[in-house]
């Protein structure tokens, strides 16, 4: 089939790539010029295991394309809107860019064209592009992406379910969609369809969800911080309870990205205007802040209650491991906040140095590991990064200044690294200095 994927980002990029492999003829279309430049150069823009070897393949087949002109989009009869819904001041969703993008598509649609919604919209948003689309013949389905970063090829191809959120009755959209899928649909994954109300909400109830489960297990590290329970041996003894699981229960820092945290804050928005109160997520987003701020207090402890004028090097600013994505990153704005505490902040990432670096000019970036801990008064560990769990300790201690590592993400092997003559401080198990050291992990 003839697909375009309009808006080439994290998501639109991959899915692009992705459409290719399962034998459809794809172009990507953008509006950022270099975006597009790299993509057709085989040049992925971001980092994203996986996907610099789909595109590759892709382009090579001869059927994958990219182009900054909308007009390109005319031969497709499918089109993917795979645009970016960042988040106003007020907390919720920008939809300019979203709907700019479906104006400018409208008038190019043929009659029978499907369009369909990739992108995180708030519930009701897909029933006011359908209209318009409708009104040049097309018909508009909505599929919510729900893909992870630093996963998204695998996740691409093989989802955990598939939703169709269409108008009632429309099954040549439903058709359309199982054809473009027909390979992921064969492996078994499944697939509901709905209204377009309940697919919406799908995706963005999902990661309210996700958001949620994280919080609670930091609140539980909150009060095992506080009663000397164990946070690690809590979350595997929920997790053992199939109704709960162990997935993202992962205490630490919290979570960041450019997807949860601006969706959830989308979501209360919306319950606002819908008139349902969703206040609980504003818990969920304050009990998430204050692991960021629980890190600086721990900093700010250890450094003998100030840290101006401190080394402190900080390992990981990516919100998460196999990404170079700093949005909303709790590492990096850990950073930003002891920069403007007075610290000079030395920091190092695998992947988010310039990501990092083009947000934050403040920080003393280092590529190398090595170069980062020399000298540190403090080390805080703030992304999940093999490189740094499997760091050596003893290489590290012979570096720093003074052995003391705040494990923001519970990923270090605290007894190697005590062996190596570091204290410990492992949130959710962290004790403040002043408490008895047998306390510490
Ligand atoms: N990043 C992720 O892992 C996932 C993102 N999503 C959702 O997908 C949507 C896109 O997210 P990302 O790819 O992360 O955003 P992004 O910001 O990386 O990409 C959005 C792209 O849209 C382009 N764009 C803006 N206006 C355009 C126009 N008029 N015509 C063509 N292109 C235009 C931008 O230049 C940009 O390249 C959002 O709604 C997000 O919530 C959903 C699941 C996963
Ligand atoms: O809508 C989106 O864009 C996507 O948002 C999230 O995916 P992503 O943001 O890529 O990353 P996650 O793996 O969900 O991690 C999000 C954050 O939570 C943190 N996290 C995750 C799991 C955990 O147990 N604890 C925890 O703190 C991570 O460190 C990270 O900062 C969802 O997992 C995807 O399903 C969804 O499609």
């Amino acid at each position: 089939m003839r697909i375009s994927v309009i808006g080439c980002g994290y998501l639109g990029a991959v899915h692009a790539a992705a459409m290719v492999s399962l034998g459809h003829t794809v172009i990507g279309v953008d509006v950022d010029e270099a975006r597009v430049q790299s993509l057709a150069h085989g040049l992925v823009p971001f980092y994203e295991p996986g996907l610099p070897e789909l595109l590759t393949e892709g382009l090579a087949t001869g059927r994958l394309s990219f182009s900054t002109v909308m007009d390109d989009v005319k031969r497709a009869r499918l089109h993917f809107l795979a645009i970016g819904t960042p988040q106003t001041e007020s907390g919720a969703a920008d939809l300019g860019f979203l709907f700019t993008a479906v104006a400018q598509l409208v008038p190019l649609l043929s009659p029978g064209d499907l369009v369909v919604g990739k992108s995180t919209v708030p519930v009701g948003v897909a029933a006011r592009i359908a209209e318009v689309v409708e009104s040049a013949g097309a018909r508009l389905a909505w599929n919510p992406e729900f893909l992870r970063e630093g996963r998204a090829v695998v996740d691409t191809l093989s989802p955990d379910r598939m939703v169709y959120g269409v108008r009632e009755g429309d099954n040549e959209a439903v058709a359309l969609l199982d054809r473009v899928y027909e390979q992921i649909l064969e492996s078994g994954t499944p697939r509901m369809v709905t209204d377009f109300a309940t697919a919406e909400l799908v995706k963005v109830a999902a990661n309210a969800f996700l958001a949620t489960k994280i919080s609670f297990i930091n609140a539980m590290a909150e009060v095992a911080e506080a009663s000397g329970a164990n946070i690690d041996q809590l979350a595997d003894a929920l997790g053992q309870d199939p109704r709960i699981g162990r997935k993202f229960l992962n205490s630490g820092l919290g979570f960041g990205g450019g997807c949860l945290p601006k969706d959830i804050r989308g979501f209360v928005s919306r319950g606002e205007e819908l008139g349902v109160d969703l206040g609980f997520l504003r818990e969920v987003e304050s009990i998430n802040l204050r692991r960021r701020q629980r890190v600086i207090d721990l900093a700010v402890d250890e450094l003998g209650g100030s840290v101006v004028g401190k080394r402190i090097t900080i390992l990981g600013l990516a919100f998460k491991p196999n990404s170079d994505d700093v949005r909303d990153s709790p590492a990096l704005d850990v950073a930003r906040r002891l920069v403007e505490l007075g610290a000079v902040v030395h920091a190092t990432d695998p992947q988010a140095l310039e990501t990092a670096r083009r947000s934050t000019p403040g920080l003393d970036y280092h590529a190398d590991v090595p170069d980062a801990l020399r000298g540190a008064e403090l080390v805080l560990v703030l992304t999940e990064w093999e490189a740094f769990t499997g760091l050596d300790p003893e290489l590290a201690a012979s570096l720093v200044m003074n052995r003391t590592v705040i494990d923001g993400r519970n990923c270090l092997d605290s007894v190697a690294w005590q062996r190596a003559g570091w204290r410990v401080l492992a949130l959710g198990h962290a004790v403040p200095a002043k408490l008895s050291p047998q306390a510490v992990r």
